[in-house]
């Protein structure tokens, strides 16, 4: 099993215990469910921002602790502050160490929210309207494109945003009109190896009129600059501030040098 398969495994187990915790009508009745959702994709179009999803990111399959010290408060707070377009959290518990609440600690920030986990039931996209996401993450890899089309008319519903990730071309037929956003993510998940070239390889075959983000393995202003050239208006990065002994400096003087 690779590291996906794994994780899918573990979140089918995870999303049946919980729904006979707490069912979804129970969540409809949860403080940020009728909110007015933010719009990631608008904010990417618009050039006064940096194009920059910045990610609050404890651990991963891939480098285990990344940053058990700092706050989601104090690092949502500075990533808003310096021009972040929007904010990606995990909310994973298992294998990233986040949490639903963790969404909630970002929230006040006013700022698009990404629910980044591993979503295969519509039962996880009422929860993260519930706990006040306005973007969910849809992974080519672990759906069929008629699963794709089916959460994103849940999240569409409960008016959410749609990021769908693909890791590779034969995942292009997932593709379809209820997605807002196209990621393409650089991470090998049977090495774990990034290569940016990956994005920009199959950016060439993704539609001009979807918004392109390339995630993961971004780690200098270069490849921001190389990827826009690409056609790519927006940037996932979590490791790369998550690491560093301050990720609020760390955002702010990547943001400024942009
Ligand atoms: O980060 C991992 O090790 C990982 C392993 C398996 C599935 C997903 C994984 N990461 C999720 C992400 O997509 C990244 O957190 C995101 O793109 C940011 O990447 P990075 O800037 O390299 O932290």
């Amino acid at each position: 099993m690779n590291i996906l398969e794994k994780i899918i495994a573990r979140k089918s187990k995870e999303v049946a215990a919980k729904k006979n915790d707490v069912p979804e009508q129970e969540l409809e009745k949860g403080r940020y469910f009728s909110r007015q959702t933010l719009s990631l994709r608008k904010r990417l179009l618009d050039d006064k921002h940096t194009g920059i999803i910045a990610e609050y990111k404890r651990r991963s399959p891939s480098k285990g602790i990344i940053n058990d010290r700092d706050s989601v408060e104090a690092v949502t707070m500075a990533y808003t502050a310096y021009g972040a377009s929007g904010i990606s959290i995990l909310t994973d518990l298992e294998f990233f160490g986040g949490s639903l609440d963790d969404l909630i600690s970002a929230r006040d920030n006013g700022i698009p929210l990404l629910r980044k986990d591993f979503m295969i039931d519509e039962y996880q996209i009422t929860e993260a309207k519930a706990y006040g996401a306005d973007v969910i993450l849809l992974i080519a890899a672990c759906l069929s494109p008629l699963r794709v089309k089916q959460l994103a008319q849940k999240a569409k519903e409960l008016g959410l945003e749609v990021l769908l990730e693909l890791h590779d071309e034969s995942e292009l037929d997932h593709i379809c009109e209820l997605v807002d956003l196209v990621g393409v993510n650089n991470r090998n998940l049977k090495t774990f190896e990034v290569d940016l070239e990956h994005s920009t390889r199959l950016a060439e075959k993704i539609g001009s009129d979807f918004v392109k983000v390339a995630e993961s393995g971004i780690n200098d202003v270069n490849n921001i600059r190389y990827l826009k050239a690409h056609g790519f208006q927006g940037f996932l990065i979590g490791e790369y501030f998550m690491k560093q002994k301050s990720p609020m400096e760390a955002f702010k003087n990547f943001s400024y040098s942009l």
